[in-house]
């Protein structure tokens, strides 16, 4: 691939141009990017690493070439040359990685890299990632490989920025803002996703509807936070218990739905691990120990079942069969 690098104009790969412009979401867009990028510059690898929100780390999000750091490692930003990079907001070159003390560049080195070169990616003075190359050569990157990344970094900055406030938007509008799962509106999508795979190929999936026992109680006795507290832990024992491939919702005050990739056996044995899980909890309270039961209803996607409406009605009964047989309780259906 030709390119031609000087202080006045540089040259894209037309299909880089027109792949970008039609990239559909985030993980499209760093694909095209570390995957494009050692055709313009020349590299062995490239990466970009992003932000971790609120946390001082940076992720490894697109790779291409060389793995001697892994696409989804996590770095932290304050021994390596890519996190000096992010915080100082300037581009940097090591073209002798044998001698670098930068916990990156030592595994990079490791993995036969010599140089590299990392530049920050910002938007309107703010830095959220970073583009990295690695080359196998020393001396590989010189100032008009700097200035060439530089513009590419700026440029790309604005893809990239735009997507993430993308994912960033439909993140908010599928997620309650409580306990972080995923609301109703999510359930309706990812349901009859699932409802469509069952329907076209087969695929099982059940419903597990939950709702936590004389809830009403715990804002009465000790106040809305507290019932807040109770949420909030509930929903992170639900996240340690499911599995990576089962989606959680929060579908009204104390009501939650799980929908589990199985046949109604695995969803009764998880409704069940759940319960039993969350009877042995505690929410810890001021001086208070509090302890809480729930409710289960558990059925399948069935013959019959045109719509996902159809399987939360049944679901829904379950449910509404273990709190009149005396709650804390499974129930299928
Ligand atoms: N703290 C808190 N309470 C909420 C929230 N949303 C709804 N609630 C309360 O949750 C309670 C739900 O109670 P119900 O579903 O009526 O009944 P319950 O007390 O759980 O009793 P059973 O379901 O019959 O076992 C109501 O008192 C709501 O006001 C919330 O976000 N935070």
């Amino acid at each position: 691939m030709s390119s031609s690098i000087n202080h006045e104009s540089i040259c894209l790969p037309i299909t880089f141009v027109n792949e970008l412009s039609k990239s559909k979401d985030l993980p499209e867009t760093l694909d095209l990017i570390s995957h494009w990028l050692p055709q313009i510059i020349d590299a062995d690898r490239a990466s970009v690493c992003l932000h971790n929100g609120q946390e001082d780390t940076l992720e490894v999000y697109a790779l291409y070439g060389n793995k001697a750091i892994q696409a989804n490692t996590i770095l932290q930003i304050d021994n390596t040359m890519v996190g000096r990079v992010f915080q100082s907001k300037t581009l940097e070159i090591n073209n002798n990685l044998k001698e670098s003390q930068d916990f990156d560049c030592r595994i990079l080195h490791e993995g036969g890299l010599n140089s590299c070169m990392d530049v920050p990616l910002q938007k309107s003075g703010a830095c959220f990632g970073t583009l990295n190359l690695g080359s196998l050569r020393e001396n590989a990157y010189q100032t008009q490989h700097a200035v060439l990344l530089e513009c590419i970094a700026n440029w790309l900055a604005n893809y990239l920025h735009a997507q993430m406030e993308i994912t960033e938007q439909k993140k908010r509008a599928e997620t309650d803002p409580l306990t972080k799962a995923s609301n109703r509106r999510c359930l309706t999508i990812v349901g009859n996703e699932l409802l469509n795979k069952w329907q076209s190929d087969k695929q099982p999936f059940a419903m597990i509807m939950m709702d936590i026992d004389n809830f009403k109680h715990f804002n009465d006795r000790y106040g809305h936070n507290v019932g807040d507290l109770v949420l909030v832990t509930f929903s992170q024992v639900i996240n340690q218990v499911i599995r990576t491939y089962d989606h959680f919702f929060r579908v009204g005050g104390d009501e939650f739905v799980i929908l589990v990739s199985g046949n109604v056996d695995a969803a009764e044995k998880l409704a069940e691990r759940i319960r039993l899980e969350v009877a042995g909890m505690s929410v810890q309270y001021d001086i208070h120990n509090l302890h809480i039961t729930i409710s289960c209803g558990v059925t399948s996607a069935q013959l019959q079942d045109d719509s996902l409406e159809s399987i939360y009605n049944r679901a829904d009964q379950a449910l509404y069969l273990s709190k009149k047989n005396g709650r804390d309780r499974t129930t299928v259906n």
